[in-house]
């Protein structure tokens, strides 16, 4: 399945985080140093010099996703400056006992960045932490004084906005799953024939194109159009699954005789292409001559029925200047002088 196809859209993903990373770092480092013009000027100078430092720390987080694609590493730098920052303003009351007020910054912070799980972990230590700090007497260590009622208010509103929160992280974290399900699975439909898992046409239109597009002539390139003889036969005989099945279990005959290059595909009902690199009309013939003696030699083994077929196959190998289409042509009418000739056999175009 779309490895590739999947990537795509996690890179996408990753993506899209490192810009929303780089915006909190921007806009961290653009508050903190406006709350610490706001403490200069109400001589609050070891909140000046706090807020200093969160920005000069946002300020790097910036620098390492935008310069050094360090995601990672500058949201890590974010969230535990931000808590750092948001527990010493719990701590020292901030400018006129707000700093309290700023906490409410945390839960979607940490949600975005960590996740749910991480997420809720991490905003449950840290409401244990600030309940430590502010509900902690004054005799053990000297910290801002708040009223009861703000304490309790500001706890229940903490967490009811990191329930929402939490609600609105986990129904993004299941529409992007679900996009990512939905994303691989029309990737598999327009790659994949349904019945047989191989390949399907458009896929092998593209794959040979391509090939056709690189090839010269030091790397030779084949291919082989394979049908089943008398397949109409096996469906009017045993029925329309047992046909199915005839179709499944051969394409697992040609994989498991082809080599890691070669490529197949269900190019129509009961049609297979075979694209060969590096391999010259003679080498095609001899892996045509294999997948039939496999086809030949293999039952079709149905609950009450033993099916055997064979096929016919016609060969063709790429010469300069040659489009895909001529190169089917000239092999469809090998494969039809194979069957004229009267099946069971490869016949090199
Ligand atoms: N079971 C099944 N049958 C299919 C499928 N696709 C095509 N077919 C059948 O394949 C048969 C092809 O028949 P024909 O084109 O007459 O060829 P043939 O009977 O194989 O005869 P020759 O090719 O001349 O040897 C038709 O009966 C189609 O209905 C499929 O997905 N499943």
């Amino acid at each position: 399945m779309s490895i590739k196809n999947q990537s795509k859209l996690q890179r996408f993903g990753e993506l899209q985080q490192a810009r929303v990373i780089a915006l909190f770092s921007l806009v961290g480092m653009s508050i903190t140093f406006l709350m610490m013009c706001f403490a200069i000027k109400n001589a609050n100078i070891t909140l000046a010099i706090s807020l200093l430092f969160a920005s000069a720390v946002y300020g790097v987080a910036f620098y390492l996703v935008n310069n050094k694609n360090h995601v990672k590493l500058s949201s890590y730098i974010i969230i535990y400056s931000l808590y750092a920052l948001m527990l010493y303003l719990v701590y020292s009351g901030g400018v006129a006992s707000t700093g309290p007020l700023w906490i409410f910054i945390v839960p979607p912070v940490s949600l975005y960045v960590h996740g749910l799980r991480r997420g809720l972990i991490n905003i449950t230590v840290f409401v244990l932490l600030i309940c430590l700090i502010m509900f902690i007497p004054q005799s053990v260590y000297a910290h801002a004084i708040y009223p009861i009622e703000f304490k309790l208010r500001l706890l229940y509103s903490f967490l009811t906005i990191s329930f929402l929160s939490a609600l609105y992280e986990y129904s993004r974290s299941q529409l992007y799953n679900n996009a990512l399900e939905l994303n691989q699975k029309l990737h598999h439909l327009a790659h994949y024939d349904d019945l047989t898992g191989l390949h399907n046409r458009r896929d092998a239109q593209r794959k040979l194109n391509k090939k056709i597009a690189v090839a010269d002539t030091s790397k030779p390139l084949s291919i082989l159009l394979c049908d089943i003889d008398f397949f109409k036969l096996v469906n009017d005989k045993y029925g329309h699954s047992a046909g199915d099945a005839v179709l499944t279990e051969l394409s697992q005959v040609f994989k498991a005789s082809l080599r890691e290059t070669d490529y197949v595909a269900r190019w129509g009902g009961e049609e297979f292409l075979f694209i060969l690199a590096q391999t010259d009309q003679a080498a095609a013939f001899d892996v045509a001559e294999r997948l039939r003696c496999a086809v030949f030699k293999h039952t079709v083994s149905l609950d009450d029925e033993d099916i055997k077929v064979t096929i016919s196959i016609g060969i063709k190998e790429y010469q300069q200047d040659l489009t895909s289409d001529q190169l089917i042509n000239d092999a469809d009418k090998a494969l039809y002088e194979a069957k004229r000739l009267g099946r069971n056999r490869s016949i090199p175009a």
